[in-house]
């Protein structure tokens, strides 16, 4: 990771005033006794990883705000804010070709109720174009490539969706990397190149998908949701007193299909293909592919908020020069270098990258630049496996 010291934690973020003990925050744990070893883990974990938003609205609850803050700010004394250490990160990056990966779902969209309603923000989408005009951009989802694709409208990225297990980029490139290999369109016609390392799969999650849906079907505020080689199902809308049962029953069915693999993340379970893949290798897929993964001279930035992320983050931190972002408001057990508290933190950074490119601060003798762009040989994106229709 970056050689960056913790001492720029913004003071404004330091709480001074005591805790009062019974003012830490309180939640629901679920223990071994009333839900088995496995499930009481998932539960509290999922529950911990999207901790319920404070209001303070009198003085006990400025107490609760103050004991969250203090907690916060200690945990940045290990995570400090890339926000406040933006200035010795592009010292890092100078000369060197940084390459950016984003999460999607409460990394470029806040998090909400529904998730078909993910929406990304006009801002959001403009900024993000900004960013792939001048660092190749991937975006690394646990959602379908194809639902991604829709929020994000934007035909110059790379995507991998299903928690990376299927990869896709502009076969023309993007930002002067060009991708190429067996071809295929996307809907709007364009030419992409596609790596799907978990593709024999796709019937084995259509029929568990199926059956979850008919199982789950009376729990209300249960969701399904088919991820193309993964699927979720949703905790948000449902009643915490019927959580136990919504996790019994996707136990119950997992347990036919040892094939395929549970993890949890944001008030979510998600199945997966039990194969060696996630997050953390579509991004060496990707920088490989560019021909970027072993040299001197790349920084890949990546930022995430979720359980998923995790991967991601240990494999940029594995790099000589590498920045892993941790989206989160509140303390959270991280292999994540850096945080960054919501997606409105995350398009200040994001803005501060393409200024600085554009400024031409990132030059150094060696790096050879065109209109601010770096000029890079043709790469080329592998493709292993054909790619299905999207
Ligand atoms: O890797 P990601 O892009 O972060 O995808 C992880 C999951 O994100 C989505 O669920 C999460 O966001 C929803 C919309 O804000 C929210 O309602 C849900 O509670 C969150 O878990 C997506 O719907 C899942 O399929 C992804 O696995």
């Amino acid at each position: 990771t970056l050689p960056l010291s913790s001492s720029s934690v913004p003071s404004s973020r330091i709480c001074t005033r005591p805790i009062p003990i019974n003012a830490l925050p309180k939640m629901r744990s679920y223990n071994k006794s009333e839900n088995g070893g496995h499930m009481a883990k998932w539960l509290n974990a999922m529950k911990a990883q999207s901790p319920p938003r404070s209001h303070p609205s009198s003085d006990e609850s400025f107490d609760l705000f103050d004991a969250k803050a203090a907690e916060y700010a200690a945990w940045t004394e290990n995570h400090p804010p890339i926000l406040g250490m933006f200035e010795k990160l592009m010292k890092a990056a100078k000369g060197k070709q940084v390459a950016v990966f984003l999460d999607y779902d409460g990394t470029l969209s806040p998090i909400v109720e529904d998730p078909d309603k993910a929406y990304m923000a006009p801002d959001m989408r403009a900024t993000v174009h900004d960013v792939a005009t001048y660092f190749p951009t991937a975006i690394i989802s646990g959602r379908g490539r194809q639902k991604v694709f829709e929020f994000v409208q934007l035909p110059e990225l790379f995507y991998a969706g299903s928690h990376g297990m299927d990869i896709m980029g502009p076969a023309d490139g993007c930002n002067g990397f060009k991708a190429t290999g067996t071809r295929s369109k996307d809907k709007e016609g364009n030419d992409i190149v596609v790596f799907q390392p978990a593709s024999e799969y796709l019937p084995l999650i259509n029929k568990v998908c199926k059956i979850l849906e008919e199982n789950t079907k009376d729990i209300e505020g249960a969701k399904i949701e088919h991820n193309l080689f993964c699927a979720s199902v949703h905790f948000r809308r449902v009643k915490e007193e019927n959580w136990v049962q919504l996790a019994e029953r996707v136990a119950n069915v997992m347990k036919n299909y040892p094939t395929l693999s549970l993890t949890h993340g944001r008030k979510v379970l998600e199945i997966r293909p039990a194969i060696k893949w996630d997050k953390g290798k579509a991004v060496n897929f990707l920088l490989e592919s560019l021909g970027m993964a072993n040299s001197n001279d790349v920084l890949p930035v990546y930022i995430g908020d979720d359980r998923t992320d995790e991967d991601a983050f240990k494999m940029v931190n594995g790099m000589k020069h590498g920045c892993s972002i941790l989206v989160s408001t509140a303390p959270k057990s991280t292999s994540a270098a850096y945080s960054i508290r919501d997606p409105s933190e995350v398009k200040q950074f994001l803005h501060q990258l393409v200024h600085w490119k554009k400024s031409g601060m990132n030059r150094t003798h060696s790096a050879s630049s065109r209109n601010g762009q770096m000029t890079t040989p043709t790469r080329i994106l592998k493709n292993i496996c054909s790619p299905i229709s999207l």
